[in-house]
């Protein structure tokens, strides 16, 4: 297939992509700022999705067969301090790909987040349950949901997925790197005991993102994450563990304010059931990591 994939220098589309790769699949990869370091492309292609008119050119001249939207301002951070581009990149740009998409007959498959929840719930989140984002970034989340959802009818994909572990392309994206980061900055980060998340691997979500992709008759908003939910505080005593590190290198803290959200276990029915990708436990992802010099150090 022809699979155009956006984000592709990221944790999640540097995955994605590699694993499309992998599975045969043509892959032209869009980036803005970092050139992807996935090998194999068909072709990469900078793109910045605050200008979608040469977004639109790019998808009728390349007609994809399935697009893959993993670009986002990614984290709640760094959404508060641009809202504006936020706009454009978290909202904006999927509402395009949903119309171009339908108008081209392609697959869309959009990457949303668990912080479209509260955390208040008791019970894991269900893809039925109703959303109330605590966070600029999980509204404009939300609301590119709503709009992938409304501007391809047809058969779309949304896939809310935990925060993420791995090894990201520049080495400074994910867990173990910002906090073993942080540590050699020397400082000592309070991680939160009261911040339950069930983290998964980007490798395990690029498979099922790429299985959806194959798969044509499986389409609708789905809940995707690894089969263990932990503590923020817990995943960093894990990390220590794993890298051998002094587990008293961070300290265990509650989280200061709402925005926050406490618990965001989701329920991955009926998804889990139809896929043959399984979810990872958190030993398995931690197996994963490799303290590697950034890939293009
Ligand atoms: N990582 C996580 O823990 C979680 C991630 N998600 C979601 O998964 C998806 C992927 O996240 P993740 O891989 O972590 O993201 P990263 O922050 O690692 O990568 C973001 C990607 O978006 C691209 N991007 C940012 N701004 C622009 C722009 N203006 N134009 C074009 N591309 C742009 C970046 O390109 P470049 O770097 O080249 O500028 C990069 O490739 C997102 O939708 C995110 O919301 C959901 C839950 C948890
Ligand atoms: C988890 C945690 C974070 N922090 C601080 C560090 C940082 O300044 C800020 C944000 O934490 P994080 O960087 O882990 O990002 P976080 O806000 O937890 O967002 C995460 O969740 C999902 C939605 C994503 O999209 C990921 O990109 C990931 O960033 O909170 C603590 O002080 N203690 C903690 O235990």
């Amino acid at each position: 297939m022809k699979i155009l994939l956006t984000g592709a220098s990221g944790l999640l589309g540097h995955a994605y992509a590699q694993a499309a790769v992998r599975r045969g699949h043509s892959v032209t990869a869009l980036y803005n700022q970092h050139p992807p370091l996935a090998s194999g492309l068909e072709r990469s292609i900078q793109l910045d999705a605050s200008q979608p008119e040469a977004l639109t050119a790019l998808c009728l001249e390349h007609w994809p067969d399935v697009i893959v939207n993993c670009a986002a301002i990614s984290n709640p951070a760094s959404v508060d301090a641009v809202p504006r581009l936020a706009e454009q990149v978290n909202v904006a740009l999927p509402r395009l790909l949903a119309q171009v998409s339908t108008h081209l007959g392609a697959r869309l498959l959009h990457v949303s987040t668990d912080m479209v929840f509260d955390g208040l719930a008791e019970e894991p989140y269900r893809s039925t349950d109703m959303p109330g984002p605590t966070n600029l970034y999980g509204q404009t989340k939300l609301m590119a949901e709503r709009e992938v959802l409304e501007h391809n009818p047809e058969d779309p994909v949304v896939l809310r997925i935990p925060i993420l572990m791995g090894n990201s392309p520049r080495g400074q994206r994910s867990v173990h790197e910002k906090l073993i980061a942080a540590i050699q900055a020397g400082e000592r980060p309070k991680l939160y005991c009261d911040e339950m998340r069930q983290p998964c691997s980007a490798s395990n979500v690029a498979e099922v993102l790429l299985e959806l992709s194959e798969r044509r008759d499986l389409h609708g908003l789905f809940h995707w994450a690894g089969s263990e939910t932990l503590s923020r505080f817990e995943m960093g005593q894990r990390i220590l563990k794993h890298f051998g590190l002094p587990l008293d290198a961070v300290e265990s803290a509650c989280r200061e304010d709402e925005s926050r959200p406490a618990n965001l276990t989701l329920n991955l029915h009926p998804i889990v059931s139809k896929l043959k990708t399984k979810p990872v436990d958190f030993e398995a992802q931690l197996e994963e990591l490799t303290r590697v010099e950034p890939l293009n150090a």
